[in-house]
């Protein structure tokens, strides 16, 4: 939940409505709502079409420079890459262009290397070469349609790789005027552009599309556009921070290109970012039908929607600019707390377009922006992310999965309805038990909720919410039939109450009616795979058995631990890999041990929060400091929202593992005398906080005059600073000692699954990459200075030792 907060990024909410000015600053006040990692949108001229502000100032480059051959980053610079056009081998990229009898150029992209297209420089100059040749210079063109020959989508965005593998980042700056003297090259041409959108059409793919002069995209459920450069410490440079604002609006703009989010076909519809939407057989056939009408006058070009007279005055006069730009500013800080620099990039280079409407300028200060952030370490940190999500991807345990059709949930409680919830949506066959009825029907009760949650904002169609509800077929122990259903049950995932009695008795009940193959995942968060998995009466198939450790709440929390035991089947690991991976997760493999990799590392944390309390630091001082650091929620408000009960049990129960010192200094017993109290944190309205009263959470008497006994009195001035390099280095270094003791595999899986799994400060990229940052030396002298003053709990394991001898780094 926490991550999933982290992640999600600053949202910016639309003001909309009534049409007093007095109102509209009220409005401006509670309507603009920034989430995290994203940002705003952009004041625009109300002549609403940036496209012809450009044109206007565009004049077309005597000629496109014709490549000499195509290009590729690389070292320090863009270095040319071996492809050679040829006669025989013309494209590689635009290898089906097609000029129809009415003069319609039809421009597919299709990368032959990449599952999905992308803007690489390679891909730019030969579009380059491509336009010039067969579009340009020929008269009969009255028209174009840009589509992709794809089925994984139109166009990705820009190619990250490219981007990031370019050492000194200004020489970007050259690339990018490049791609915008392409685009006003197409312009000048003077004839319609349609852009044909099925599947994603991301970043510098949905830039190109804006260059257009009619977006038409399809409603399948893969389709989805979006800026989401910001969630990659960067910015729409291809034109979008100016021509986004100009079709949508500044507040619709600024709320794409500072969330980064998806829109998806209505929305899109509904907002003015596409023209139509179509059914996906038919829209090829209909965008050259369109681009046809364009041509001949038949087709008009979408007018601009009218503005409420609320938004005219928000985005069109002076003072309320002054007001959304101010509440826009003020949430940016607030959501970003200062440590991401795109959100504020992007809110500059849309002002700056504004003050600067006519000529080129604002292009120039955009790509100078973009690389700028480029050669920040936040978007070296949030692209190492991008990264390593996809290296994960490709995790391979030497086996084939078995194929999966029907997965069982057994249990119907918050997490099993949610596991059931994702396998649905993912096109499993589902089946969901419970022991009872009532329980059965509250998992899905909270798995239709969320279906039509989704469904009333749009995200979801009514079609899909109807196939989703038909896969999953609800069993108890009271309906008779249910043993037949498990017989055709190729993986079953346990999600019930921890106790290994009841896990095993689940197993054996299991395994006397599902087929040999079926793989058993067990959903536990702390019990040994292998003390689930030993063989006896109740476990017969041990090397079918294998933990999945999914996070609260399944649905929205992206990260999946898969925890093999001893005797695990090579193909039960694989199962698990692929059929977590089709749910959307991203699979850590993590080694069975006390907490596995997530929970191991916040053991030391929730230990080092308990000694800064008896220190006597204060409560809200330890918060404010973490979320600093750039942790989604300080440490105390963590406990609260998992609940004090919960981390009390955690705590306890690494402690008593094989951490031995590392979970030393700290007095848990902090968390446990709460649960005595009654005290269970956000879900019994007091924790460390009282939940109850009208102001938001408080510090109440009763948990002060408890903090005094606990403290003894004891009052800190400690810096924030301190508190931050305490708690982080307890967590980097139980990382770092995971990555030693082989229970992650490699620096990577650390970063991601603690990124994901507990929200440790994306822009930071994960431990790793944070230890990388600091200096692994550093690092090491910090932790030892603290071991000598506070105890042998910060003695950095070995791993760090080692790698600070030798200066070796971890990425
Ligand atoms: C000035 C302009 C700047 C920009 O445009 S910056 C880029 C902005 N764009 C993005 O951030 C989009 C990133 N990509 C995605 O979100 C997803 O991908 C998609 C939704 C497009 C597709 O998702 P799915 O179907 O699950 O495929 P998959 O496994 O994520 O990706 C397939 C392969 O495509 C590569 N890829 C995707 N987008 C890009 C990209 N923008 N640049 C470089 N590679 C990309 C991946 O790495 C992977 O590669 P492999 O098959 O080797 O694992």
């Amino acid at each position: 939940m926490l991550l999933h907060t982290a992640i999600k990024s600053l949202a910016l909410r639309q003001c909309s409505g009534a049409a007093t000015r007095q109102r509209a600053s009220t409005m401006l006040a509670r309507g603009v709502a920034l989430r995290l990692l994203d940002a705003p949108r952009a004041v625009v001229p109300n002549n609403n079409n940036a496209f012809s502000t450009a044109a206007a100032a565009m004049e077309a480059p005597a000629a496109a420079p014709v490549p000499k051959a195509s290009t590729e980053a690389s070292g320090g610079g863009v270095k040319e890459s071996p492809f050679v056009p040829t006669p025989e081998r013309k494209y590689r990229f635009f290898r089906n262009v097609e000029i129809t009898p009415a003069g319609v150029a039809v421009v597919r992209f299709d990368n032959p290397d990449k599952k999905v297209n992308t803007l690489s420089f390679a891909l730019m100059r030969e579009a380059q070469s491509m336009w010039e040749t067969e579009v340009h210079a020929n008269p009969a063109v009255r028209s174009v349609v840009f589509t992709s020959a794809k089925e994984s989508g139109f166009i990705a965005g820009a190619d990250i790789f490219d981007i990031s593998s370019v050492e000194d980042k200004s020489t970007l700056v050259p690339v990018i005027e490049e791609a915008l003297q392409f685009f006003l090259r197409m312009k000048s041409k003077n004839v319609p552009m349609v852009a044909a959108i099925n599947g994603p059409a991301l970043g510098g793919g949905l830039e190109w599309a804006l260059w257009c002069d009619y977006r038409i995209c399809t409603d399948s459920s893969s389709t989805k556009l979006g800026l989401p450069e910001v969630k990659l410490g960067l910015l729409p440079g291809f034109g979008g921070t100016q021509n986004l604002p100009a079709l949508v609006g500044i507040q619709g703009s600024m709320d794409m290109m500072l969330t980064g989010k998806d829109i998806r076909p209505a929305k899109a519809k509904k907002m003015g970012l596409v023209d139509l939407v179509v059914a996906p057989q038919s829209l090829e056939s209909v965008a050259i039908s369109t681009a046809e009408g364009l041509a001949n006058g038949t087709v008009q070009k979408s007018k601009p929607k009218k503005k409420s007279l609320m938004n005219r005055f928000i985005e069109d006069t002076p003072p309320g600019q002054y007001m959304m730009w101010d509440k826009v500013k003020k949430m940016v800080d607030k959501n970003t707390g200062g440590n991401y620099p795109a959100p504020y990039a992007i809110v500059d280079c849309v002002q700056y377009g504004l003050a600067h409407q006519s000529g080129l300028d604002k292009f120039k200060h955009e790509r100078e922006e973009f690389a700028k952030l480029a050669a920040t370490k936040e978007s070296e940190a949030l692209i190492g992310i991008f990264d390593g999500m996809n290296q994960m991807k490709k995790h391979s345990s030497g086996a084939e999965p078995i194929k999966v059709k029907k997965v069982a949930v057994m249990g119907a409680g918050l997490m099993g309805a949610g596991i059931a919830q994702v396998s649905a949506e993912k096109g499993y066959e589902v089946l969901l038990k419970d022991r009872d009825d009532v329980s059965l029907g509250r998992g899905i009760t909270l798995m239709n909720d969320n279906w039509e949650k989704k469904y009333s904002r749009g995200r979801m169609t009514k079609y899909q919410y109807n196939l989703n509800t038909s896969r999953v077929t609800p069993l108890s122990d009271q309906t008779e039939s249910w043993k037949r259903h498990f017989e055709s049950a190729d993986l079953v995932i346990e999600a019930v109450f921890e106790s290994l009695e009841l896990k095993r008795k689940i197993i054996q009940q299991v395994e006397s009616v599902t087929p040999d193959h079926c793989v058993f995942a067990t959903n536990t968060s702390a019990i040994p795979i292998a003390d689930i998995a030993a063989p006896g009466d109740e476990v017969k198939r041990p090397e079918n058995i294998v933990g999945m450790h999914y996070f609260s709440p399944v649905p929205s929390m992206p990260l999946l631990e898969i925890i093999p035991h001893g005797g695990t089947s090579e193909e039960a690991l694989a199962t698990a890999f692929a059929v977590g991976n089709k749910q959307g997760k991203t699979c850590v493999v993590v080694k069975d041990v006390p907490g596995f990799y997530v929970n191991r590392c916040l053991g030391p944390v929730l230990v080092e929060t308990s000694a800064l309390v008896k220190e006597g630091v204060p409560l809200e001082k330890l918060d404010e400091a973490m979320k600093k650091f750039g942790m989604p929620v300080g440490p105390i408000t963590l406990i609260d929202e998992v609940g004090v009960d919960v981390a009390s049990k955690v705590a306890s129960f690494l402690s008593n593992a094989d951490l031995g010192k590392r979970m030393g200094g700290g007095d848990i017993s902090l968390m446990s005398k709460m649960v005595e109290k009654g005290w269970l944190g956000k879900k019994s309205k007091q924790g460390f906080f009282t939940y109850t009263g009208k102001k938001g959470k408080t510090i109440g008497p009763e948990v002060n005059s408890y903090l005094r006994e606990f403290t003894g009195g004891r009052v800190s001035n400690m810096s924030e600073t301190n508190i931050q390099d305490r708690i982080a280095s307890r967590l980097v270094n139980e990382a770092a000692k995971c990555l030693e003791d082989g229970i992650i595999d490699n620096p990577v899986d650390g970063d991601i699954g603690l990124v994901f799994g507990i929200g440790f400060a994306p822009f930071k990229g994960g431990p790793f990459r944070y230890m990388d940052a600091v200096g692994v030396t550093s690092y090491v002298d910090r932790m030892n200075r603290f071991a000598d003053e506070l105890g042998d709990q910060f003695e950095p394991c070995q791993l760090l030792k080692d790698y600070a001898a030798s200066g070796k780094r971890f990425h």
